[in-house]
């Protein structure tokens, strides 16, 4: 099939690769002139692993051909179906902010208005239930003068992948679900999907697109309070003296809790579980429903970026005059999960800020995201190994789990004080090292 992706950031370019590895011909748009030059060059404007190898092998000069980029709405008149993978960002008071989709819808609205047969336009970014139904398909109609369900189909198809796995993910999902609001948009979807269904022998959820909007909701609400909880029995653990990463291992061989999402530490950050658990708190609200549960998961992540922090200023206050204020502390990881160079809420920013305004000087290092890290936070010095940033630091704190980490080892003789603190669980304990993990 003819496929548009508007949109082409960590989603819309992983879909746009992983559709035309498929076989599809897919075009992205996006208004990021250097975005659309990167996918032409056949590069990956994002890190994501084994995504420049796909992009290189359908868009690249010596590609197959079936994936470009453009900034011109007017590719999607060449085809059959547009995926919308446009940011949803939260307002101030944490509801959803839909004016980015709503431009996108606008524009997308007013090209159809040229388009002489029958399209589906699919909501593939995470909207909170009804926005598809309510705020996005009466633009496209306004804007195009043609009728939803007459003359072209609405579907919205969530999308699960996780940043750092996200081609892995989007070819390997555990469901795909195809909501749609009148059966024609359901077949179009059926199509686009068929090959990618038939490869990963993945089940299928075919409802309405108001409840495909909730399953999304419901899939990372359930999964940030997850760690919270793990977070809340790991502070319980720490404070009797337990090791919860113990008591994970064990209650995670319980099928009915399961052993994934069960690491205990500084947090969830990202992109999404953030901004989605407040803006699916918000609707609640707004419906009548103050949620119990939800509201403690925030409040459990809030607080631990400042846990570990207070953990690492009491080893200071131990070892050095004036603690943390006029110490030089070694952040080691920024990116809010290993495998990207995302920080978007990275639990780095609190923790990094928290240091600064106790005084301290922050040397960091992250094997990706350092580029990055200047958007984030201020005065920070970036070192280009984990060994440089140890170098003379009179402390050091975990906040990524980055794989290279965990091989550290005679690095740490050459701090000033070799005092670790761990978010993460992904250093050993050693000799010669005052180590101390958050909830362990
Ligand atoms: N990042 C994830 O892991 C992930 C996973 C599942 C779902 N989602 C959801 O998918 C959606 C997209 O997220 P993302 O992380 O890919 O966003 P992103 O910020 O990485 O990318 C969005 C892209 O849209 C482009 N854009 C902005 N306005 C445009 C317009 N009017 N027309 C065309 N292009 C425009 C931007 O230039 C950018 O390249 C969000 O709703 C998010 O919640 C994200
Ligand atoms: O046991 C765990 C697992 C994760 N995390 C943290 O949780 C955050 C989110 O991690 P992860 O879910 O792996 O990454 P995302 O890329 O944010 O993916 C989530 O958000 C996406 C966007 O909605 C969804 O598509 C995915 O299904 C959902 O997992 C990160 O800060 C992790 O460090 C923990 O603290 N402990």
């Amino acid at each position: 099939m003819n496929l548009s992706i508007v949109g082409s950031g960590y989603v819309g370019t992983t879909v746009a690769a992983c559709f035309a590895d498929l076989g599809h011909d897919v075009v992205n748009i996006d208004i990021d002139e250097s975005v659309v030059e990167t996918i032409n060059a056949g590069d990956a404007p994002i890190h994501e692993e084994g995504l420049a190898e796909l992009i290189a092998a359908h868009a690249g000069p010596e590609g197959t051909g079936r994936l470009r980029a453009t900034t011109d709405y007017d590719a999607v008149l060449d085809t059959d179906v547009t995926f919308l993978c446009l940011p949803t960002p939260q307002n101030d008071d944490g509801s959803i902010d839909l004016s980015v989709m709503e431009a996108g819808a606008s524009q997308l609205g007013a090209t159809l208005a040229n388009k002489l047969d029958w399209h589906t336009v699919v909501v593939k970014s995470t909207v909170v239930p009804g926005s598809t139904a309510d705020t996005i398909t009466p633009i496209l109609e306004r804007e195009s003068g043609k009728t939803a369900g007459e003359d072209f189909g609405i579907g919205m198809n969530p999308e699960f992948l996780r940043e750092g796995t996200a081609v892995h993910d989007f070819l390997n999902p555990d469901k795909v679900v195809l909501g749609a609001d009148d059966d024609r948009a359901l077949a179009d979807m059926r199509d686009v999907f068929e090959a990618l269904i038939a490869a990963a022998a993945a089940p299928v959820v075919e409802t309405d697109t108001r409840t495909a909007e909730m399953i999304k909701y419901a899939n990372n609400a359930f999964l940030a309070a997850k760690i919270s909880l793990i977070n809340d029995i790991g502070n319980i653990c720490k404070a009797l003296g337990v090791d919860a990463y113990e008591v994970a291992d064990a209650i995670g061989l319980d099928d009915r809790i399961g052993a994934q999402f069960l690491q205990s530490g500084v947090g969830w950050g990202g992109s999404c579980f953030p901004k989605d658990v407040r803006a699916i708190i918000s609707a609640a609200q707004a419906a009548g429903y103050d949620p119990a549960m939800l509201n403690a998961a925030v409040e459990v992540n809030d607080r631990q970026p400042a846990r570990l922090v207070a953990m690492l200023a009491d080893h200071l206050d131990a070892h050095r005059d004036g603690g943390v204020d006029g110490a030089i502390v070694a952040v080691l990881g920024l990116a809010f999960k290993p495998g990207t160079d995302d920080m978007r809420n990275s639990r780095a920013i609190p923790v990094i800020k928290d240091l600064q305004a106790r005084g301290a000087t922050i040397i960091a290092y992250d094997p990706v995201a350092a580029d990055n890290a200047p958007n984030y936070v201020d005065d920070v010095t970036y070192a280009d190994s984990a060994a440089a940033a140890l170098d003379g630091a009179d402390a050091a704190v975990v906040v990524t789990d980055w794989d290279e980490f965990a091989a550290l080892d005679e690095e740490f003789d050459a701090m000033a004080t070799p005092i670790v603190v761990d978010g993460r669980r992904i250093i050993e304990r050693r000799d010669g090292i005052t180590y101390e993990g958050l909830t362990w």
